[in-house]
This record gives structure tokens, sequence and C-alpha cells, in this order.
């Protein structure tokens, strides 16, 4: 396949090392000094972003009016998902997004769906998140967090809402659930990422956990997801890629 970076930070360079591999071709990058453009996109298959989340909307606006398939893993877009969604569909394109593209991540997401379920009658267990990256990290908390978050919400009637006081948005510490799920986002230099889940009492605690070693799995992740991609229309996610939904 024919694939442009958009984005050629830590992630561009692993996916770019990962596609090659793979037998793909990479001819085109976007940086924030080359944004995307019609010369650039002149003869591709797929996009794969891993940009930042000042520039993705733009990025995802001009792939979709371009009608070129886009694998997107920028985080820190979560506000305009349903604006997205709705022009993927308007414009028949086709998507893939996802706040972790690990296979081990999305392995978590499913059990932390399943034990937020178990826990539903316990309500002595009080839930808590806490997710440590590297500092040079733009999002807070991380994208992977908040998916958590949403799995425990969708599957656990204790919780309506999160909260992360380590967010920059302030929008997001106006809730009115009275005790929403907390998520701690702590930054430490050179963690790739890890999550940790809790389930505490003052009897006991049972916590699971997410160690990435390297960017390897996301970066895999990644470019399975764009061949993936490559024929299909609509907007998925990496559940739909593993076919663990
Ligand atoms: N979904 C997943 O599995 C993962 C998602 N991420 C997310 O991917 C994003 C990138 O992460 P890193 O590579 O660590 O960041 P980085 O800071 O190392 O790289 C960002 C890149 O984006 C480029 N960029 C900035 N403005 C741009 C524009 N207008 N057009 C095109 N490129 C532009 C920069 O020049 C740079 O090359 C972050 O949002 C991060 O949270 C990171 C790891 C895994
Ligand atoms: O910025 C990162 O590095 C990562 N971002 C993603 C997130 O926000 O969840 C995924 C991974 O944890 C690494």
């Amino acid at each position: 396949m024919k694939i442009i970076l958009v984005g050629y930070g830590k992630m561009g360079k692993e996916i770019e090392r990962i596609a090659l591999e793979r037998g793909h071709e990479i001819v085109g990058k976007a940086t924030a000094h080359s944004p995307l453009c019609d010369e650039l996109i002149s003869d591709i298959d797929v996009a794969i972003d891993f940009s930042t989340p000042d520039s993705v909307i733009s990025n995802i606006n001009f792939l979709l009016s371009r009608n070129i398939p886009s694998v997107i893993g920028t985080t820190g877009w979560h506000d305009a998902y349903k604006a997205i969604e709705n022009k993927v569909k308007n414009t028949n394109g086709a998507l893939v997004h996802a706040s972790n593209f690990s296979v081990g991540v999305n392995l978590f997401f499913k059990l932390n769906e399943q034990l937020a379920r178990l826990m539903q009658p316990y309500t002595d267990y009080k839930a808590e998140i806490s997710e440590i990256h590297h500092t040079e990290k733009k999002d807070a908390p991380s994208g992977t967090a908040i998916t958590l978050a949403k799995g425990i919400i969708e599957n656990n009637t204790t919780y309506t809402d999160w909260i992360c006081p380590q967010s920059e948005k302030l929008s997001q510490r106006e809730s009115n659930d009275p005790h929403p799920l907390p998520i701690e986002a702590i930054r430490k230099a050179d963690v790739k990422g890890t999550h940790t889940l809790t389930y505490s009492s003052t009897i006991d605690t049972i916590s699971i956990k997410h160690e990435a070693h390297n960017r390897k799995g996301f970066a895999l992740g990644a470019v399975i997801a764009a061949e993936w991609i490559k024929n299909k229309k609509g907007i998925f996610t990496m559940k739909d890629v593993l076919d663990l939904s």
C-alpha cells in the first residue's frame, strides 16, 4: 500500500519502520512545517495520522474531502467526535480511529467492561483510573483513560461522568454527577503509557494494569488498521479491526 504519514514524530517514525517491514511504501509525510496539501496525496491508498490535538480535525476534514481512507491515532479530539462521525457518514468516507491501537490495550478495554459489569452490585468499591505518560504529551487525560472511563460508565450505572483535575479543559470539571469517576494524569520522563484501573473499598483493593514497554504495539496496530480500512466505507474503531465487539 502507498501510505502518507500525517505527523512524523515519535509515532510517525515507529509506524514508518513497521510499514516498511510489512512491505508498504511511505510516499509522503506531512508535518507542522509541511502540512497536508494536494501534492502530498496525489498517489496514495491510505493516510495514517499521529499528529497533534490542534491539527487533527483539519487533517481529518482535508482527508475526507479528498475521499482518502484514514487511520486516526491522534488523541485529544473527543469533544468533536459526533461532528466527525456525521461528516464521515455524509461524505461516504472511510475512517478508523482508536485512542490506543495496541492489541494488549484493546484486550484490556474488554476486561475493563466485564469488570465494570461484575462490580455493579458492590457499591462499597470506588473506581479510579490512573494514567502515566512522558512529559511531551499534549493532552490530559490520555485518550486511553477516557475510553476506559466510557467503558465503565456504559457498563456500571454507579458512574455517569468522569473528572480529571489535571485536564486543561475547565469544562470537563463541570459535572452534574456528584461522584464522577476520577482520572489521575501523571507525567514522567520517557514513560510510553501506563494505565491502572482500581476498585477500592475500606477492606481491600482490586487493580488491573496495562504498561506499554515501547511504541511498537501502537504502531503495529495502526498499520494493521490501515491494511483493514483500504476497501471499506464508514467509521470504525480498533474493536472492529480486531473483531472484539
Ligand atoms: N492511538 C494510539 O495508539 C496512540 C496515539 N498517540 C497519539 O498520537 C499523537 C502523536 O504522538 P507522538 O508521535 O508521540 O507526538 P510527537 O509530538 O512526537 O509528533 C507529532 C507530529 O505531528 C506533527 N504535526 C504538528 N502539526 C501538524 C500538522 N498541522 N500537520 C501534520 N503534522 C503535524 C509534528 O510535526 C510532529 O511530527 C498524540 O496525539 C498521541 O496522544 C500516541 C501513541 C499511541
Ligand atoms: O501520547 C502518547 O504517547 C500516547 N497516547 C495515547 C493516549 O492518549 O491514550 C495512547 C498511548 O497511551 C500513548
